[in-house]
């Protein structure tokens, strides 16, 4: 059975400050959880130098908390065997509060970082800024992460970040002037959306996250509503074959093809809404294109439906409660009239997928794309990639270098301003609520960067709406198994390969018979 090594809330730099807070409200000191934090930075510092034989480590420390951290990981590390240089970017004496009194525990001699040579080193820690970095960082600092990535590069040795890779904010993942590039991150209590939004996620390396004493009580007052998009998440409500059900049970999905030089796509979505659990599938096909769809399906059943009138009469009937719509359709007014008709008012629940061509059709006037929204009769998901999250949601000019805003943030945005759950697509794909909640994926695979493994995306969410999942878990779970699949696949996927894999993805999910 599959686990998540990280629990399941994110959280911003600012959540996590009012985390440790009442935290320390609570008698437990700033200084104990450095040394907690230090500890776990130590313990991750040793496993990279007994598999490297290493013995020189050098640690790099700033002028808040982090450096704190580092001055205290410094103290746990040295020993007869390890040999630890610790070099600062400011004066001791300018340092306060905990920060102050870790520096002051450590008795060994305090580089000036302007001068620290990296020549001979095993392993760099760099604890130079965490959470609280809070601008472009320049000068000496961006001087000294440019040598620290440089001889990385060269030197293959190894460098573990403390909280953030120094340069990486925290809450955006954005890279603030230069980050430092990292192996490992060692990160305290929970993950932040930085560690998972690209390009932080990037800088990261592999990232451990430590228990440091601080209670996950406290996140009853922080209500965080950022997730790790993991099986952690959605697994309680997975949807699974019960011994007294039957096919209705699991749902029936409908996909609509488009015209006969454009089949490919709907039908490969069919396949994954069936492999990911639909009870039925039916591709709705043009009368054009009914010879080819029907000489190239064997599960998926198949019904003509011409255009809009086809597919309302289609979904007349109230057993087919999800509607997958976008791939290979076309852009212009008939695939508008047909998002109508999937949204149109219903007796039943019905949930629908709109991607691809759906999205696009409405680039000119996103605002009547919304109005159907609002009136449909069950949940909708967008899946837009970059280029139609920016079509239908505003390509945003660069943002101000004070104020980054995050990928989170904009899916977020979008998913208040249309009224749909929208999965906003890439390797750090997040899926926002319009009620705020939001989940990044963690799992990915760069192998999905092939024809058609979207389409397949819009039919595995359809298959598990279809089976009444709950809107945001069932995109969330969706993107999971589809990454997850890839992964299991591997080198020279194609997207026919993802649904033939996702027996596999449920098995990991499922428990095995006793
Ligand atoms: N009690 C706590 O709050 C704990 C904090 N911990 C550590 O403390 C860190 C947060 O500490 P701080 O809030 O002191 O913040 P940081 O240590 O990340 O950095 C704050 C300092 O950096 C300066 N600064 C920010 N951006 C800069 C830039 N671009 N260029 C130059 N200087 C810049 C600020 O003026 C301030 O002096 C966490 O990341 C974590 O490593 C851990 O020890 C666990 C407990
Ligand atoms: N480098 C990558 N790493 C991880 N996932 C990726 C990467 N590139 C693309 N993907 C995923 O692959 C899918 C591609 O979807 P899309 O762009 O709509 O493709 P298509 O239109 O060809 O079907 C999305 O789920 C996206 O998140
Ligand atoms: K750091």
């Amino acid at each position: 059975m599959i686990q998540t090594p990280y629990p399941v809330e994110i959280l911003t730099a600012a959540q996590m400050a009012r985390a440790d807070s009442l935290t320390i409200a609570e008698g437990v000191s700033g200084m104990s959880l450095m040394e907690k934090a230090a500890d776990a930075v130590a313990r991750a510092a040793n496993q990279f130098l007994q598999k490297s034989s290493g013995r020189r480590v050098l640690v790099l420390c700033g002028p808040g908390n982090n450096g704190g951290d580092g001055y205290v990981a410094a103290r746990l590390l040295r020993s007869p065997r390890i040999k630890v240089r610790v070099a600062s970017l400011t004066p001791r004496d300018e340092l306060h509060g905990d920060a102050l009194a870790a520096a002051s525990a450590w008795d060994g001699p305090v580089e000036p970082t302007e001068t620290a040579s990296f020549q001979g080193v095993d392993l760099v820690i760099d604890a130079l800024f965490g959470a609280g970095l809070s601008r472009d960082i320049q000068g000496p600092a961006a001087e000294l992460i440019q040598r620290l990535n440089k001889w990385r590069r060269e030197s293959g040795q190894n460098v573990i970040a403390v909280d953030t890779p120094s340069g990486v904010d925290g809450s955006t993942g954005a890279v603030r002037g230069v980050a430092v590039e990292a192996d490992a991150t060692v990160t305290f209590f929970r993950l932040k959306s930085g560690h998972l939004l690209l390009p932080g996620r990037v800088h990261c390396g592999q990232i451990v996250c430590a228990h440091i004493g601080i209670r996950s009580r406290v996140l009853k007052d922080i209500a965080p509503n950022t997730f790790v998009n993991a099986p952690g998440y959605w697994l309680d409500s997975l949807p699974l074959p019960r011994i007294e059900g039957h096919k209705y049970v699991r749902g029936h999905a409908a996909v609509m093809s488009g015209g006969p030089s454009h089949t490919g796509a709907a039908r490969l979505a069919a396949q994954a809404a069936l492999r990911a659990g639909a009870g039925l599938v039916t591709l709705a096909s043009p009368s054009a294109a009914m010879a080819i769809n029907a000489g190239a399906l064997t599960s998926v059943m198949i019904r003509e439906a011409d255009g809009a009138a086809g597919l309302t009469a289609l979904l007349a009937d109230p057993r087919l409660n999800a509607v997958a719509l976008g791939p290979g359709l076309g852009v212009g007014p008939a695939t508008r009239a047909q998002v109508e008709a999937a949204l149109a008012p219903a007796t039943n629940k019905r949930s629908c997928v709109l991607d691809a061509d759906a999205l696009t059709s409405f680039q000119h006037d996103p605002q009547s794309l919304w109005g159907l929204i609002g009136a449909a009769p069950g949940p909708v998901v967008l899946t837009p990639h970059a280029g139609e999250f920016a079509r239908l949601f505003g390509a945003k000019e660069e943002p101000p270098a004070e104020a980054p805003v995050s990928k989170l943030e904009r899916a977020r945005a979008a998913a208040r301003e249309s009224g749909a759950i929208v999965l906003y697509k890439g390797p750090d794909t997040v899926v926002a609520a319009p009620d705020g909640r939001a989940t990044i994926l963690i799992e990915a695979s760069p192998w999905l960067a092939t024809a058609g493994s979207g389409d397949t995306l819009t039919g595995i969410i359809a298959g598990l709406l279809a089976q009444g999942m709950e809107p945001l878990t069932a995109a969330s779970c969706g993107a999971w198994m589809h990454a997850r699949a890839a992964a299991i696949f591997g080198p020279g996927l194609i997207a026919d390969d993802i649904a033939a894999t996702l027996p596999q993805v449920w098995r990991e999910l499922t428990p095995a018979p006793t």
